[in-house]
């Protein structure tokens, strides 16, 4: 077991993600007073230990420091709690409840789509924990069902959503500069995709993707490239399957509006969903059903919508907007995006690049901002003149400048050689099995917490679905930490070089560095050979000799003349 920090012990990875590995790890002794969670000795927590190349740059050090109290802060029963968060060396980790569950993506994947009323159900139990981080000033930027932890009660699921920060941290000059990640194209707001200014609305766009996907086993937009599906976030309108009821779709299409401001706010979309459950729900009454059909009153925007920090004219993480701030010109022409200093990218952090051409909806796409490499001669950005019709796309630079990763979010066997820890995990992943043998879905005991299967077509049928209690609001607690210690925030060391390999193609097991003179004197040896048999040396010094004959006869010389020199010193000598 390897300590991290002086408190906890990282026993198992759990998986890996585009920022960082998570570890199953236990608890040494209680965390000390700056933790939101001191915890007691031998409890068991999750870790996500950052990778080296944010953990070795001093901004998102800077980063991870400053956003600590936010961090720390953010409780709520939906949000994966942050316990602490360690700083040692190269080494920066987050401490978080362990969740024992699998992920949305996973549970997606190996249980197929759920029923409109149950996927309603799971989603407003997110919306209600973006309405709380919203309200805290905290948008998410990177909701996808990967960050949607389920934890079992029995049969019943209680959606955790996780990887708050994460973005905000990862949203550094530093990653830019490594080409790392920046969104998941397929729950990128178009916002995001033309790098306009970004507020809370761009968690909306990501729930509608991700209660699309819930409903259907897949996202709205998808395409051959990262590039062509964000393309369809820009342009192209969702196709509604005829499986979805009304009242959903209209929460669908409302949350995936291409204009920010059109969409609804957090609270309004949970409240709205939760309205759609009980009208589609096979126990529902005529005024339920009513009330359903009537949900687009429900879904009023944000009028103050949190803003992204690091957008333009944003400097405070904490700021809000006005309303109308970034508003959507549905005619205006594709921009280069505007940023400044700070990169803007689509919903940071996860996944990579796939494949050229790889149909990977998850891909991660690198924001380049002016000046960074990938990024093409004279273009400065829409405020900045050039960026004429003729330059390609951003993201089209964005692309290009992120060609040589493919790494993708997966949960497997962690490769020692790639652990950010340079440790040899004790042992394989092995994730507890959450699922239960496979059942039509119909009867997945998994959803019955969110409403009963859609049977006969189900839609406006009684149903046994009892919502769960709104949370209340969290309000914000006061900053329970003094900032960092100045000696912390000192400048670190420059981030390593990646190491070189050699260039030399040849390799010579076990020899080292004495197979370049090895190849050398080979070399010597044969030309030397050639040069004397092929050519008119022999006749010209006259000898006649073979090359052997002459290389012995060069020998006893050398070695009589060798041994002449001997003789005569220690013949003079006496
Ligand atoms: N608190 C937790 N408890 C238990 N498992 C967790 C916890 N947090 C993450 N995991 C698991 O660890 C794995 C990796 O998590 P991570 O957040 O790094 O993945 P990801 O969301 O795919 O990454 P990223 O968003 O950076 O691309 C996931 O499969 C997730 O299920």
């Amino acid at each position: 077991m390897r300590p991290v920090g002086s408190k906890y012990f990282l026993e198992e990875p759990l998986g890996r993600g585009a920022t960082g590995t998570v570890w199953r790890a236990r608890q040494r002794e209680a965390a000390g007073a700056e933790a939101a969670v001191q915890g007691q000795p031998g409890e068991t927590v999750a870790i996500k230990v950052l990778k080296e190349e944010l953990a070795s740059d001093p901004d998102i050090v800077m980063r991870f420091l400053r956003e600590r109290s936010v961090l720390l802060r953010l409780t709520h029963p939906n949000i994966v709690r942050v316990r602490d968060l360690v700083v040692e060396g190269d080494l920066l980790a987050l401490v978080m409840d362990l969740v024992d569950g699998p992920d949305l993506h996973r549970y997606l994947r190996e249980n197929g789509p759920f029923s409109p009323v149950g996927a309603a159900l799971l989603t407003a139990q997110i919306a209600d924990a973006l309405a709380a981080s919203h309200a805290d000033g905290v948008v998410h930027r990177d909701l996808k069902p990967a960050n949607v932890l389920l934890r079992q009660y029995g049969d019943q699921m209680h959606p955790l959503l996780t990887d708050f920060g994460i973005a905000r941290l990862a949203d550094s000059p530093g990653l830019t500069r490594t080409h790392e990640f920046v969104g998941t194209p397929a729950y990128v707001a178009p916002e995001s995709a033309e790098g306009r200014p970004q507020t809370s609305a761009v968690d909306i766009y990501g729930a509608g993707i991700l209660l699309y996907e819930l409903v259907t086993g897949r996202p709205p937009f998808s395409g051959g490239s990262a590039l062509e599906v964000l393309h369809q976030h820009l342009s192209a309108e969702p196709r509604r399957p005829s499986t979805i009821p009304d009242p959903l779709w209209t929460v669908i299409e409302r949350c995936l509006r291409k204009n920010p401001d059109e969409r609804p706010s957090a609270e309004n979309l949970a409240r709205g969903l939760r309205t759609v459950a009980e009208g589609i729900g096979v126990h529902a009454n005529s005024a339920q059903i009513a009330a359903a059909e009537g949900v687009g009153a429900l879904l009023a925007p944000d009028p103050a919508p949190a803003a992204v920090p690091g957008a333009p004219g944003d400097a405070d993480p904490t700021q809000v907007l006005p309303h109308g701030a970034g508003a959507y010109d549905p005619n205006a022409a594709t921009s280069v995006m505007p940023h400044t200093g700070h990169p803007v990218g689509a919903a940071d952090p996860t996944a990579v690049l796939p494949n050229r051409g790889a149909a990977d909806p998850t891909a991660v796409m690198p924001p380049v901002p002016p000046g960074q490499p990938g990024q093409q001669p004279g273009q400065q950005g829409a405020t900045g003149g050039p960026g004429g019709p003729e330059d390609p796309h951003p993201w089209q630079n964005q692309l290009r400048a992120a060609r040589d990763r493919n790494e993708q979010t997966q949960v497997q066997y962690l490769d020692p050689n790639e652990d950010p820890l340079r440790r040899r995990p004790q042992r394989q992943v092995a994730r507890p099995q959450q699922q239960p043998p496979q059942q039509p879905r119909q009867q997945r005991p998994q959803q019955a917490g969110y409403g009963q299967p859609q049977q006969g077509g189900g839609y406006g049928q009684p149903q046994q679905y009892a919502p769960p209690q709104q949370q209340p609001r969290q309000q914000p607690r006061p900053q329970r930490h003094a900032p960092p210690p100045p000696e912390r925030q000192e400048p670190r060391r420059a981030p390593r070089e990646p190491r070189q390999r050699s260039a030399n193609p040849m390799k010579i097991p076990g020899l080292g560095c004495l197979k370049g003179c090895l190849f050398t004197i080979i070399i010597l040896f044969v030309a030397s050979w050639l040069i004397w048999e092929l050519s008119p040396l022999q006749d010209w010094i006259g000898t006649g000799r073979g090359y052997w004959q002459e290389l012995s006869h060069w020998y006893h010389q050398v070695t009589g003349f060798i041994g002449d020199l001997g003789g005569g010193s220690s013949s003079s000598g006496q």
